[in-house]
């Protein structure tokens, strides 16, 4: 009789592969694998994104900082479906934005993401109320409902008081927040947010985090903050610096037991082992170019490429060692 064949088929192997090892960031809300854009202007190329890596998670809201030109915009571009990068991978609420055609783009921009950007002007309109503001895409939608989802929404976000004025009637901060209102109207998955507070003093900047940290919690509405702004870290759980590119540190805020406030910055480490050293510690102990690693039973030893005070030299005999014979 012959024996059964018990060799595992391909698709089998396939299976079990994923079932040991899960696809990087396979739950993820928003994934950036990798992600690269080259923008080449007169035969000169930019390197904007270097292989950065992201994950946020659904529900989660963070902030994205660092430095001018470090890739912020660049970053939201892609995630808002206005640029294309030029390789790598990006995901969010499982659309591949590099596999879009021009109306699954827009469906993405309609349906799946709201924007909230710097510029008030851009949010709004200014011959329309706020209430016709938040109104209007969800009459573009076709939506039903949305005088009551308007007024919800600004009530939500602490601007019903203002549905009959004009965005020229409002603080800055209060047109920030009926924009937030217009970003929600047609319930998007996703918020991008760039630089919403750039225009704003601290107060109107604490009131329009406060009001997307709201919404957020009550709307269940995955959210990314772009920020100059450094306090960010002291208004969201998590803030991700972005470093020539690449995404290099993240600070975590937790509240700990007693109610104290407390935030932890870690250094990122990429699925293949890199990291960036804050330039200021690079700069403190003028490494450069390459550096001793020592593993201890605990944590990673890092050493600037200098001969170590007790690393005994080459050239410069030992009392217990013996010598050469013309040396004696
Ligand atoms: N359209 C473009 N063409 C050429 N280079 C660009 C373009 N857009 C951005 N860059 C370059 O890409 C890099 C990253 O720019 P990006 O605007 O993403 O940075 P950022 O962190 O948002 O800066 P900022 O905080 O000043 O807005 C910079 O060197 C910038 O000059």
């Amino acid at each position: 009789m012959e024996e059964p064949d018990d060799t595992p088929t391909l698709s089998q192997l396939e299976r079990q592969a994923a079932h040991v090892r899960p696809a990087f960031g396979e739950h993820a809300h928003i994934l950036c694998d990798n992600l690269v854009r080259i923008y080449k202007t007169e035969g000169v190329e930019v390197v904007a994104l270097q292989g950065l890596d992201l994950l946020v998670d659904k529900g989660e809201l963070i902030a994205v900082v660092g430095a001018s030109g470090s890739g912020k915009s660049t970053l939201l571009n892609v995630l808002s479906g206005l640029d294309v990068p030029t390789a790598g991978l990006a995901r969010v609420a499982g659309t591949d934005l590099l596999a879009m055609t021009a109306k699954d783009r827009l469906r993405y921009r309609r349906e799946v993401v709201g924007f909230v950007w710097q510029q008030t002007a851009r949010n709004l309109l200014p011959y329309l109320t706020a209430g016709e503001n938040v109104r209007l895409p969800m009459r573009l939608a076709g939506r039903r409902g949305r005088t009551d989802r308007a007024g919800e929404l600004l009530d939500l976000l602490g601007v019903a008081h203002r549905a009959g004025s004009r965005p020229g009637e409002m603080s800055g901060g209060e047109q920030q927040r009926v924009a937030i209102a217009v970003a929600l109207a047609n319930s998007p998955q996703v918020v991008l947010a760039d630089e919403p507070t750039g225009e704003l003093d601290s107060e109107n900047s604490e009131q329009v985090f406060a009001a997307l940290r709201r919404a957020n919690r009550e709307l269940g509405v995955t959210t990314v903050i772009v920020t100059h702004d450094a306090t960010v870290s002291e208004q969201v759980d998590r803030t991700v610096g972005i470093r020539d590119g690449r995404t290099s540190s993240e600070t975590l805020r937790r509240t700990a037991e007693g109610g104290a406030v407390i935030a932890e910055e870690y250094a990122v480490l990429d699925r293949v082992g890199r990291l960036q050293l804050p330039r200021e510690f690079i700069g403190a102990l003028d490494m450069e170019r390459r550096v001793r690693l020592e593993l201890e039973c605990d944590h990673i030893g890092v050493w600037p490429d200098r001969p170590q005070p007790d690393t005994p030299q080459p050239d410069t005999p030992q009392p217990d060692q013996p010598q050469p014979e013309e040396s004696r």
